[in-house]
């Protein structure tokens, strides 16, 4: 029996002795001990992945810089930057920084090799030569194509908030419909079908639930991404994330059910892929086309719906934008669904969703790249040496007041119109300045594949709800909660939703 003790007192005090020499040897050799931080940064990540954990590291990561200037240590070798004129540096397009281990956790293991997707990737050359086949596709020209996608979608979210809300006058939490929507519309944009989560009105095949716990993972365990290699990568037994292999099989069941039945009547982004794949058969094979269909509904679906989130909560709280926006919609004499094209002819549309997206970029982590070989000087002339992390969160950024005009927690469309007494030069210069700043899809060369999609589709949702329905919160006291989980979700936006009078 002592003997036992002994050894598990043993055990234990080996274990406390080597987190603790672990400490000690991140702290002595952290090249970045000169910069300010939380206490524990300079020897752990673990203090991050647990304010990660608590689900607003966003207001952290404010306080901090607030507190501390535009440089703050992260971690032992983890820096974060808060000067958006260090984001056209650090998210360099000419020979890119690299993306640092904290992107690995999204690549999955397959019979025990690990691979890679467009967004997980560390090598640049894997990245740009996979990307270059569909590129084209995302521009915003091109993803017009796919109009006709979002406007089904669009009137089967009519038809279903009639039926259940407008028709019986319950409240709608508009949290979880555009979520729905936003998962239907990519999918039928992708596969030419949605995935039937409007036509339910719940998640209770737990797609949207399962992806919540992976983002859940994926933020907390970036953080400290060796976790990753221990819970999800181990060859042994897999405590990682839920995976998605319910898309990964509705994307091979659709892309089979394609080959077998050819092209659709209306096109869609599959077809789009099997064209791709015979123009470059040398890059793009069966498993880059499943690999494209994922990051289309994996990547694009929650963070078009944080930004529909963020637009119309904003709206209802704010009566003054909310009565302009009525007005510039009617002035513009619009139909439902709103067209692409008419959205882009109401500047006040266009101040809204860029708002919208500045006060909550739908993705609230820092994202991490490395310093190259020859370090990088700050604008105050301190040293970031080479092979240090450099982090910045589009939260963080699109709060600046020397770009963005003070008050940058309210939501305040105007600033991106041109102001009473302001010149043309001065306006054109300011906004010039904002839109360079604009962190919200990121930058660079791994700059967000689906930026035009994402607002065709937000743009367009937002016209056409506030033409076609008079909505109110279903009480102004009505406050929505914000989980900061790698993207930014949000809950509980119940409103009440009427026809248009004189509509
Ligand atoms: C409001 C909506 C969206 C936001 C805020 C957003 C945000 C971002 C950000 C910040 C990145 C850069 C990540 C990094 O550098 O660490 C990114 C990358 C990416 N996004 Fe989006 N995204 C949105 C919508 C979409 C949509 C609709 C799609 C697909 C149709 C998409 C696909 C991708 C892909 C594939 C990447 C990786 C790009 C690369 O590394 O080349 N995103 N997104």
């Amino acid at each position: 029996m002592s003997y036992l003790v002994d050894t598990v007192l043993n055990l234990a005090l080996s274990a406390v002795v080597l987190v603790l020499s672990t400490f000690l040897w991140n702290y002595l050799r952290s090249p970045l001990k000169s910069f300010p931080g939380p206490a524990p940064a300079s020897f752990t990540n673990i203090w991050r992945l647990v304010d990660v954990f608590k689900g607003r590291c966003d207001i952290t990561q404010n306080d901090l810089h607030k507190k501390l200037g535009p440089a703050v240590r992260m971690g032992p070798n983890v820096l974060s930057l808060s000067d958006p004129s260090m984001v056209g540096k650090v998210f360099t397009t000419r020979n890119p920084w690299k993306k640092s281990n904290m992107y690995m956790i999204n690549d999955v293991m397959v019979n025990g090799v690990r691979v890679s997707n467009l967004f997980s990737t560390r090598s640049e050359e894997w990245h740009s030569t996979s990307i270059r086949p569909i590129k084209s596709l995302y521009s915003m020209t091109k993803v017009q194509d796919f109009e006709h996608h979002v406007d089904t979608t669009l009137n089967f979210l009519m038809q279903k908030l009639e039926e259940r809300f407008i028709n019986t006058g319950k409240p709608c939490d508009m949290a979880d419909y555009l979520l729905y929507f936003a998962w239907d519309a990519m999918s039928q944009i992708t596969f030419g079908k949605n995935l039937g989560i409007l036509e339910a009105g719940n998640d209770d095949r737990k797609f949207l639930h399962t992806s919540s716990r992976s983002l859940d993972y994926f933020a907390s365990v970036s953080q400290m991404p060796e976790l990753d290699r221990v819970l999800d990568k181990n060859p042994v037994k897999r405590l990682g994330p839920p995976t998605f292999g319910w898309a990964i099989g509705f994307s091979v069941d659709a892309y089979t059910k394609r080959m077998a039945e050819g092209p659709p009547a209306t096109t869609d982004f599959l077809e789009k892929f099997i064209e791709t794949k015979k123009k470059h058969p040398d890059i793009v094979d069966d498993n880059m086309v499943v690999t494209y269909l994922l990051s289309n509904v994996l990547a694009g679906s929650d963070t078009t719906a944080i930004t529909m989130c963020s637009a119309m909560y904003n709206i209802l709280k704010n009566p003054k934008v909310h009565q302009r926006l009525n007005e510039e919609l009617k002035k513009a004499n619009v139909t439902v669904p709103v067209s692409w094209k008419a959205t882009q002819e109401i500047p006040y549309l266009d101040a809204i969703m860029r708002e919208a997206m500045r006060i909550h970029p739908g993705v609230g982590v820092m994202m991490e790249r490395i310093v190259p070989e020859e370090g990088l000087q700050l604008p105050d002339g301190r040293f970031v040496p080479g092979g240090a992390a450099i982090g910045m969160n589009p939260w963080v950024i699109t709060r600046d007041e020397d770009v963005f005009g003070s008050d940058t927690d309210m939501f305040i469309p105007e600033r991106w119109l041109q102001q009473a007494g302001e010149t043309d030069e001065d306006f054109e210069a300011r906004r010039n300045k904002m839109k360079v700043a604009d962190f919200v899809f990121g930058a660079g060369p791994r700059m967000c594949l689906g930026r035009y999609l994402s607002q065709l589709e937000s743009y367009k949702l937002i016209a056409t709800m506030f033409a076609q329905y008079d909505i109110e919160l279903e009480s102004p006291d009505t406050e929505w909660k914000i989980i900061n989980s790698w993207f930014v979700r949000q809950e509980n936006i119940p409103v009440i939703i009427k026809e248009k009078v004189g509509a």
